[in-house]
């Protein structure tokens, strides 16, 4: 297996910049919820706060697809959602296999969200035996050793690591030797995989780190506020390390 991970390059096929890639869900989670409540239109300043993104970031994002709205109406919703389920790829149905269904791998199989988004858990897998065959969001449990049938039988190319750490690479090689090029990785590690594929990671303890260091320079400022200001020594916040809404995003490049 090679090292190193997936670089992919700051612009993606067709122009679209990784970053505004990056925001398009923002976006369509917005506008998804306009639709539902039959919104026609849509500024790019109403939906730039829905999204919690600068409109004149969202005005640029939209060129990239062609959406240049009309003055004095806005855009299209419905139009807007399609064009940016189709930029993302969700007109098609993607099958997801979910690896190690402990507590995490278990609630992320129950997690409705996935279905109505167009992806279509195909199979839960785990090493134990004594899952091998129970039912977890009506789904019965496959084990490890059916991996690479499961993944060819259900053309899958998008895996879920949730196992524990020191199982995830062997998992992660096993998926990818079996045809799978997108991994989302929940283990606290960092995979090596070859190139052509891509690894998203997610970690919400980084992120609690995150806040708790914020919350620490707050009670800093708060602290040097009551000594006349002397004693903060605040940084600005590094643009360039931020997610696509301006915060440090909750899912990672690894
Ligand atoms: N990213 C996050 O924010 C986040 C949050 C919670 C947990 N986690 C991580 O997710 C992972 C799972 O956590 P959990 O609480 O569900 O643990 P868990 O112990 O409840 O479940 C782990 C499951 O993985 C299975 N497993 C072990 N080795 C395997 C292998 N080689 N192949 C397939 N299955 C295997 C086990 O049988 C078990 O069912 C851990 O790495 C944990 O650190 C991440």
């Amino acid at each position: 297996m090679a090292t190193g991970r997936t670089h992919r390059p700051a612009t993606r096929s067709r122009g679209i910049p990784e970053a505004t890639v990056a925001r398009l869900p923002l976006y369509l989670r917005a506008l998804t919820a306009l639709s539902e409540r039959s919104v026609p239109t849509v500024s790019s300043e109403e939906l730039a706060a829905a999204a919690g993104v600068n409109s004149a970031k969202l005005r640029k994002d939209f060129s990239y697809l062609g959406s240049y709205g009309t003055r004095g109406v806005g855009y299209d919703v419905e139009y807007l959602v399609y064009q940016i389920s189709r930029e993302l790829g969700l007109t098609q149905d993607w099958p997801v296999v979910i690896v190690g269904i402990g507590n995490l791998g278990a609630a992320l199989a129950n997690y409705g969200g996935f279905a109505s988004r167009g992806f279509r858990v195909a199979a839960l897998i785990d090493a134990d035996p004594g899952l091998t065959g129970k039912p977890v969001a009506g789904i019965p449990v496959q084990h490890t050793d059916d991996l690479e049938k499961i993944i060819k039988d259900d053309r899958v190319s998008i895996g879920v690591i949730a196992t524990p750490a020191g199982a995830a690479q062997q998992v992660c090689d096993r998926l990818v030797a079996a045809g799978v090029t997108s991994i989302l990785n929940f283990a606290p590690t960092v995979l090596s995989v070859p190139d052509g594929v891509d690894v998203r990671k997610v970690d919400l303890s980084i992120e609690l780190q995150i806040l708790a260091f914020h919350e620490q320079r707050k009670s800093g400022e708060e602290s040097a506020a009551g000594d006349g200001g002397k004693a903060a020594a605040v940084t600005p916040r590094d643009d360039a390390d931020q997610g696509p809404d301006g915060d440090v995003p909750a899912v990672m490049p690894a």
